[in-house]
């Protein structure tokens, strides 16, 4: 493959490159997706207002026509000029998220995507390819319904997923919603989109499943240690000894600066009891969010180092020990950060993917957090272009 992301296909008559528009670009999960898919494709341009997730796209895409500006600032016409045949995009998601304020099209972060909606019958000539990624609360969102009739408008049919990087093997939830979209003139079950399909789709059989994902649950107390329901601490149970998952130890870097990462013990004392803590034989970790390493509660999971210390005997009691004594527990346990590299890996990114080093320990996490899962949309971009 070719610095650009342009496959090399085999002898033969050449077909041409797929030309891609990659919108909200971001740190570029959606072209390192694409470069793994194994289809012939090229980014023609990509486009992002963040000049820290540019910065980073640049320095592992440094040949991919970069666009720095707003999407609703483009004129139909640059978009036509670019003759495109798939639309990749991950549109805002915070005007959709469960725990957030639900704006949905009032929302002026929605404005850019309804602008492309408006856009989307005059583009020529018309994508035949769609991808689109959000947060789960897109599904029941004004704005998915009018993505939905716009695609209905322009002759797609489409298919609606919400899958979470479990379903691909990887420690890790993330469960996202997904569309996928082709023109008319491409071969697409007709009837495909009736429901949101919660695994991948098998491709000759429209509304069959490959394998089932995580459930939703709502735990249920009491408590057992660490604010945990024996409900909860079931599910980790069953998620650890699953399989078909690997474990948290396959995406760790070999000699991580402890100083830099182990939580410090202020964090230690005031949210030791909301931490989400992973071992490395473990095979879950919850969502890497971009609030990781600064905010505690949901953010991400933290690694325990410590192959001795036992989580159950260093939790029990603690409330009823001395700041002091709490610590020096806690500490036993050699809790840590994982490191955006491990991030990356816990997210499908390829070796390759390198951070300038000018960017700071925070806004890594921040463009991680804000990013997808490479190998999820890898696999849904094999079923949708091939
Ligand atoms: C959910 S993130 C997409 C992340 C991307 N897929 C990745 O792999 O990093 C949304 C991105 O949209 C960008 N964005 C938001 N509003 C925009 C607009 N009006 N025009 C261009 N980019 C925008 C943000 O800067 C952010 O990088």
């Amino acid at each position: 493959m070719s610095d650009t992301g342009v496959m090399s296909s085999a002898p033969g008559p050449s077909v041409p490159p797929l030309r891609v528009l990659e919108l909200y670009s971001g740190i570029g999960g959606m072209h390192f997706a694409l470069n793994s898919c194994g289809v012939p494709a090229e980014v023609v341009a990509a486009v992002d207002i963040n000049t820290t997730a540019n910065h980073i796209y640049a320095h592992n895409f440094p040949l991919t026509p970069l666009w720095g500006k707003s999407i609703e600032g483009i004129q139909l016409g640059d978009f036509n000029q670019l003759s495109i045949d798939v639309i990749l995009m991950s549109p805002p998601c915070q005007p959709f998220t469960r725990l957030g304020l639900k704006r949905d099209v009032v929302d002026q972060r929605t404005k850019s995507f309804l602008y492309v909606l408006e856009l989307l019958p005059r583009l020529s000539p018309p994508p035949r390819f769609i991808l689109l990624e959000n947060v789960k609360g897109f599904e029941e969102s004004c704005a998915r319904n009018a993505l939905v009739e716009a695609l209905d408008q322009c002759g797609y049919s489409y298919k609606e997923i919400m899958v979470s990087p479990t379903s691909v093997g990887i420690p890790n939830s993330r469960l996202r919603y997904f569309l996928i979209a082709k023109h008319s003139d491409e071969d697409f079950c007709a009837n495909a989109h009736s429901k949101i399909l919660e695994c991948f789709p098998v491709h000759a059989e429209p509304g069959v499943c490959e394998q089932s994902t995580e459930a939703p649950h709502q735990p249920q107390g009491p408590f057992l240690y660490k604010l945990e329901t024996a409900e909860e601490v079931q599910k980790k149970l069953q998620q650890n000894q699953d399989p078909s998952i690997r474990q948290i130890q396959d995406f760790l870097e070999p000699n991580v600066d402890l100083d830099q990462y182990l939580l410090p013990p202020k964090t230690l004392l005031r949210y030791a009891n909301i931490l989400d803590i992973v071992r490395p034989i473990c095979r879950r970790s919850i969502c890497f969010t971009k609030g990781y390493g600064r905010y505690v509660e949901g953010t991400g999971s933290v690694l325990h180092t410590s192959p001795k210390a036992q989580m159950e005997a260093v939790f029990r009691g603690l409330a009823e020990l001395s700041e002091e004594q709490r610590l020096e527990r806690l500490q036993t346990l050699s809790l840590r950060y994982f490191t955006p590299r491990e991030v990356a890996n816990l997210m499908g990114f390829p070796l390759t993917f390198e951070f300038p080093e000018d960017v700071p320990l925070k806004q890594r996490y921040k463009v991680l957090g804000n990013s997808l899962n490479v190998v999820v949309v890898s696999k849904l971009l094999q079923i949708l272009l091939s």
